[in-house]
């Protein structure tokens, strides 16, 4: 999808020029090849049109789904992205069970999600992982969206925003200035998601308030290793119990670009309205 200068830009901190909104939703090991066909077609029809003037669409199936979802999606030209929910840090060989970039390249993903918090805490990934998965994504021409984000201990301990930046700077070690601000196919940047790992899948989302201070940290944080240019140019995303409820305040604030959505991108009338409401940034 192209990308596009919002139409009706925020202030915030470091005011990109093109920071378009973005809604991904990130459907876990959640649905077969059939049912992701199912939930594309129905998401064709419940986004108006005008939603994807404003906002971004992306999905990202598992695996298994990603061929099914290319097929619709470039067959009927439907205006939804898509992309995975991790990669290899490899690019070819004796890797069993792993998925390379380069063949997600094949399927043309456009973005894929390195550093979620259930891929840190149940496989082990590590910040270093992180980001040599971040690098093979962009090797690739794929935008990754590297995620960070605290626990409750560390919330309960007011720690939040330190934690998070240092995740942050961890997870981008090595990469460039010039990767993170137009590393991606077209020259994109890279995208950010902040996901406190308290908010997700149990319903307790951040406030907007909780979310705009750490997503503003991050922006901050990247403007003083990369510069304002740069940092100005990232998508920073909220994820965590994100539902349509709660989707206009979250993304009230200045530095968030947009959600990643998981539970309730499985349902196409809510991740709709969820989409409705970031593109009117009501
Ligand atoms: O992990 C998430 C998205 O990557 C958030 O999941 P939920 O929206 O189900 O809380």
């Amino acid at each position: 999808m192209a990308r596009k200068e919002r139409s009706a830009p925020r202030r915030g901190a470091f005011q990109g020029e093109d920071r378009r909104t973005l809604i991904a939703g990130n459907w876990k090991m959640n649905l077969t090849h059939l049912e992701a066909i199912g939930l594309v077609q129905k998401l064709a029809f419940s986004v108006p049109e005008a939603v994807l003037d404003t906002a971004e669409v992306v999905v990202l199936p598992p695996f298994t789904a990603l061929r099914s979802v290319q097929t619709l999606v470039t067959g009927d030209k439907l205006p939804v992205g898509y992309g995975a929910q991790d990669l290899s840090v490899h690019d070819s060989g004796a890797y069993t069970g792993e998925v390379s970039g380069g063949m997600l390249a094949a399927l043309a993903c456009q973005y894929v999600t390195v550093g979620h918090s259930e891929r840190r805490a149940m496989h082990h990934e590590d910040d270093a992982v992180v980001a040599a998965k971040a690098q093979a994504a962009l090797r690739h021409g794929i935008v990754p969206i590297v995620c960070v984000g605290e626990g409750l201990d560390v919330r309960r301990a007011g720690e939040h925003v330190a934690f998070c930046t240092s995740q942050l700077d961890a997870s981008l070690e090595g990469l460039t200035a010039e990767q993170i601000g137009g590393g991606g196919p077209d020259g994109a940047p890279i995208v950010i998601a902040y996901e406190p790992v308290w908010a997700i899948g149990t319903g307790e989302v951040a406030t907007p308030e909780d979310a705009q201070e750490v997503c503003g940290a991050l922006r901050a944080r990247l403007a003083e290793r990369f510069g304002p240019e740069t940092a100005a140019s990232v998508r920073i995303l909220y994820g965590g119990s994100v539902k349509a409820a709660s989707t206009a305040g979250i993304l009230a604030g200045p530095d968030i670009d947009g959600a990643l959505v998981g539970g309730a991108s499985l349902d196409a009338d809510e991740f709709a309205q969820i989409c409705r409401i970031a593109a009117d940034g009501s």
